[in-house]
């Protein structure tokens, strides 16, 4: 059921969005809302009341001097804060929440939400409460965004969120906070430690892949690896912990991820080829074996999406087959592929479909998978990052710094240290940040790119 046209028209003209937290998706939604036509008023920190006034100057919301001028005039409140700070910031706006409110949050991690908010609210305000499973920079259209029922008392309430949230055009999933934690932990939490990895390891390294003068870092699969890594290091720290450390289903599927790196890359010091095939082969079954129809991804598409300026027009062949231009295959050294490899393994050891989770994907996790997919269901690049795996010792080095980086990931998130991990997201951080601007203007293209092709 959707609300009237009229019905929408007279709330349009009657109630107030209040967001609590103006940063990145917080100003999203202002924006957007106040766009379509809603009376929004919002706020940051109080002691930024002045310059957050100033620089919103012409936008179409108003900037209130904090969370309790927020609460009282708002009908529906949206707190948009990091996730470490939720708790002491409901509970000094909580009790403000205007008499019949209802009120939501954004933060990636429902279960301490919504303990904050049955703990500090009063008991006459509903809870609807949102989570939009991507990015701020990311077009809402046509992405998955989560609602979650949890506290309503009139049957008009829901429809009234469900109207708030339609100018974004994203595709509503309806779930229990606890059905939400347990599947953005075996998304978002485990793809973003894969990337996290993969960068701490090339920081420790010093190597910035794409300027790697070996041809390590060529092709398709290396160029998502490098760019979404990179993404993910130009943004905030406190977004990848908070969503991480908050969720315990995250800590099982983090420290699976490290093990199953670890032991993989153990049979490859080893040189147990038959152990290490028949996993990734069970592994394969175990994942892909329903998987019908066509690869979500097609490594050739990204093969431009390199940082690399090295890259020259004599390096570059033309592919017979599809007519298009792919660095020769001679270019490109076989990775091992280890953090796709144990990504896969992971999913085999803890008994998940990543399928089951697709209407409730981020971008990066698609993306993760279809690289994932694109590699064991093209027969030719598993066996050619088989052999390389356990017989080429060019990449050993790297797959140790990833499988340590990895294990040091698990142990920040299973302490829930939020200052170890900042300072460790940091210092990566710090070694990537010359690159940042080029990195997101061909991150996104590849992005966009993928989103195309995948749909
Ligand atoms: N970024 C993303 O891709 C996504 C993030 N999320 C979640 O959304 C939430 C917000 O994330 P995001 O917008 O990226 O983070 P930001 O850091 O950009 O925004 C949070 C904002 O809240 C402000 N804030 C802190 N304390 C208060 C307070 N007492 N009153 C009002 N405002 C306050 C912060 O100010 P200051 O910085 O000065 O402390 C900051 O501007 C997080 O919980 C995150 O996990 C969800 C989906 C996607
Ligand atoms: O797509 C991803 O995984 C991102 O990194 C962006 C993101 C971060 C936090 C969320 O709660 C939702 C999306």
């Amino acid at each position: 059921m959707v609300a009237s046209i009229e019905q929408i028209s007279k709330w349009k003209r009657e109630k107030t969005i209040g967001i609590i937290g103006l940063g990145d998706m917080g100003l999203l939604y202002a924006t957007k809302f106040s766009n379509a036509g809603w009376k929004v008023v919002a706020c940051d920190r109080e002691d930024l009341f002045e310059s957050m006034t100033a620089v919103h100057a012409d936008a179409s919301f108003e900037v209130l001097l904090n969370g309790h001028y927020v609460s009282r005039v708002s009908d529906y409140i949206i707190y948009s804060v990091e996730a470490a700070n939720l708790d002491k910031i409901v509970s000094a706006y909580g009790p403000s929440s205007k008499v019949g409110a209802i009120v939501g949050g954004q933060t990636s991690c429902k279960s301490p939400e919504i303990r904050a908010f049955e703990k500090y609210l009063p008991k006459d305000v509903e809870i609807i409460t949102v989570h939009s499973l991507h990015g701020p920079k990311v077009n809402t259209e046509g992405q998955p965004l989560v609602i979650i029922d949890h506290r309503s008392f009139k049957k008009e309430s829901l429809l009234f969120v469900e109207s708030v949230v339609s100018c974004l055009k994203s595709k509503h999933v309806y779930l229990t906070y606890e059905e939400h934690d347990r599947i953005t932990a075996d998304t978002q939490a485990v793809t973003h430690a894969a990337f996290l990895s993969m960068g701490s390891a090339w920081a420790k390294l010093k190597v910035y892949p794409w300027l790697a003068e070996d041809n390590k870092w060529v092709g398709g699969l290396e160029n998502v690896k490098v760019n979404i890594s990179l993404r993910i290091y130009s943004n905030k720290w406190h977004v990848y912990a908070g969503l991480a450390i908050t969720n315990p289903h995250a800590h099982q599927q983090i420290l699976q991820y490290a093990t199953s790196a670890t032991e993989l890359f153990s049979m490859c010091l080893d040189n147990r080829r038959k152990d290490f095939v028949e996993r990734l082969m069970n592994a394969k079954e175990f994942v892909f074996n329903s998987h019908k129809g066509k690869l979500l991804l097609d490594d050739l598409i990204l093969e431009e999406y390199s940082l690399s300026k090295l890259t020259k027009k004599s390096e570059i062949s033309t592919d017979p087959h599809s007519g298009r231009d792919s660095p020769s295959i001679k270019q490109m050294l076989p990775n091992s592929h280890l953090a796709l490899l144990a990504i896969v393994d992971s999913w085999y050891q803890l008994g998940i479909n990543p399928y089951d989770h697709m209407i409730c994907s981020t971008p990066l996790f698609r993306i993760f998978l279809g690289v994932s997919e694109y590699l064991f269901l093209t027969p030719a690049i598993l066996e050619q990052t088989i052999n390389a795996a356990m017989n080429d010792q060019s990449f050993r080095r790297d797959d140790l710094e990833f499988v340590v980086a990895a294990r040091e990931w698990s142990s920040l998130v299973t302490f829930g240290n939020f200052d170890l991990y900042k300072r460790q997201f940091e210092s990566v951080q710090k070694f990537f940040e010359p690159m940042f601007p080029e990195a997101n203007v061909i991150g996104n293209e590849m992005i966009k790119t993928i989103l195309k092709h995948s749909k």
